[in-house]
C-alpha cells in the first residue's frame, strides 16, 4: 500500500492575513504525513505592482504577465513570500526546501500558447519529475514551491499556484496516495459567496458547470476547480477545498470534489 501524502496550496488571501497564516502553518506543520506546500500570493504582487505603477490585468483568475509584471512576480513569490514561509515552517520544526524556477529540476514549464488570449510570461507545466520529488520527500524534506517556474532555455514564468499544486499532486500519485488540499479565505465552495454557511459538502463537475454558468462560482475559484477536477481525473485520490480546517487533523467543514 502507498503512503499518504498531502499536497497543500495556500494563496494570497491566507498569506496576507498573519493570524490566518499562523493557524494554517501550525496545522500544516503538525500533519502526520509527508507533505508538499505550494503557494501563490497574488494580492501582494498586485499591491507591489500598484506601487510601481505597473498596470495589472486578470482573466478568469489568472494574471496576464508582461515582462515588468514577471519581475514583480519573481520578487514577490520567489523572494519575499517563499523565504518567509520557509523560515516560518523551519521554526515549526520541519526540514524545508524552498523551490523556485528551475531549482532541483522538479518542474519544467513552457510559455502558455497565445491563443485565445496572450497571457505573456505565463508558464504551463510540461513535466513534473515525480520520481525526483519522491526521493526528496523520502529524505524527510518538505518542499515549498512558489508560483515561479522555468523552461529549459532559462526563461522564468509566472505559473498559477493552483495549477502547480494540481500538477505536482498528479505526478506524485504514482508514488503516494495523494490528497490535494486547497486552503483559502472561505470555509469551502459556497452556493452563495455572501453566505459562509452555504458550504457545499461535495461538488461534481456537473454542479460546478451549472454554478459557474449562473455566476455563483467566479474569479479565483475557477482555476481551483478546473485544476482540482483535472487532478481527481488523473490519479489523485482526494481533492478538498476550504479554510484553515483543510489542514486541521480533525477536519470539519470543507468541500470535497466528486466524480
Ligand atoms: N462559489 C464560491 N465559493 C467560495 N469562494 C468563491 C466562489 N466563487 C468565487 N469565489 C472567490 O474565490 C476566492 C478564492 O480564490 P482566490 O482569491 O484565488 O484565493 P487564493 O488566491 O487565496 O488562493 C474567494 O475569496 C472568493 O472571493
Ligand atoms: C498566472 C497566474 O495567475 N499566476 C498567479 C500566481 C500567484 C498565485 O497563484 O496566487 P494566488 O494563489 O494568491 O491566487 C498570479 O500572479 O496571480
Amino acid at each position: 500500500m502507498k503512503d499518504k501524502l498531502i499536497v497543500g496550496k495556500i494563496g494570497g488571501n491566507v498569506i496576507d492575513n498573519p493570524d490566518l497564516l499562523n493557524t494554517v502553518l501550525d496545522y500544516f506543520a503538525n500533519l502526520p504525513h509527508q507533505k508538499v506546500l505550494v503557494h501563490g500570493g497574488g494580492i501582494l504582487a498586485t499591491q507591489l505592482a500598484e506601487v510601481l505603477n505597473i498596470p495589472q490585468q486578470m482573466h478568469e483568475g489568472r494574471r496576464i504577465t508582461s515582462a515588468k509584471t514577471l519581475e514583480v512576480a519573481q520578487m514577490v513569490y520567489a523572494g519575499k513570500i517563499n523565504t518567509d514561509l520557509v523560515a516560518k515552517l523551519h521554526s515549526r520544526g520541519l526540514v524545508v526546501q524552498g523551490v523556485n524556477g528551475a531549482d532541483g529540476a522538479y518542474i519544467q514549464s513552457e510559455k502558455r500558447s497565445v491563443k485565445p488570449i496572450d497571457f505573456g510570461f505565463v508558464g504551463d507545466i510540461v513535466k513534473v519529475d515525480g520520481e525526483r520529488l519522491a526521493r526528496t520527500l523520502s529524505s524527510g524534506i518538505v518542499p515549498v514551491f512558489s508560483a515561479i517556474t522555468a523552461d529549459l532555455e532559462g526563461q522564468l514564468y509566472n505559473t498559477n499556484g493552483d495549477t502547480q499544486a494540481s500538477e505536482i499532486a498528479m505526478a506524485l500519485s504514482d508514488f503516494y496516495e495523494v490528497e490535494l488540499r486547497y486552503c483559502f479565505d472561505k470555509p469551502g465552495v459556497l452556493r452563495d459567496v455572501l453566505d459562509p454557511s452555504s458550504v457545499l459538502k461535495t461538488l461534481s463537475i456537473t454542479e460546478y458547470t451549472e454554478l459557474k454558468d449562473k455566476g455563483a462560482i467566479y474569479q479565483g475559484m475557477i482555476p481551483k476547480l478546473d485544476t482540482g477536477f483535472r487532478a481527481l481525473n488523473n490519479g489523485v485520490q482526494t481533492v478538498i477545498l476550504g479554510g484553515t480546517e483543510v489542514f486541521n487533523p480533525i477536519q470539519t467543514i470543507h468541500t470535497e470534489l466528486v466524480l
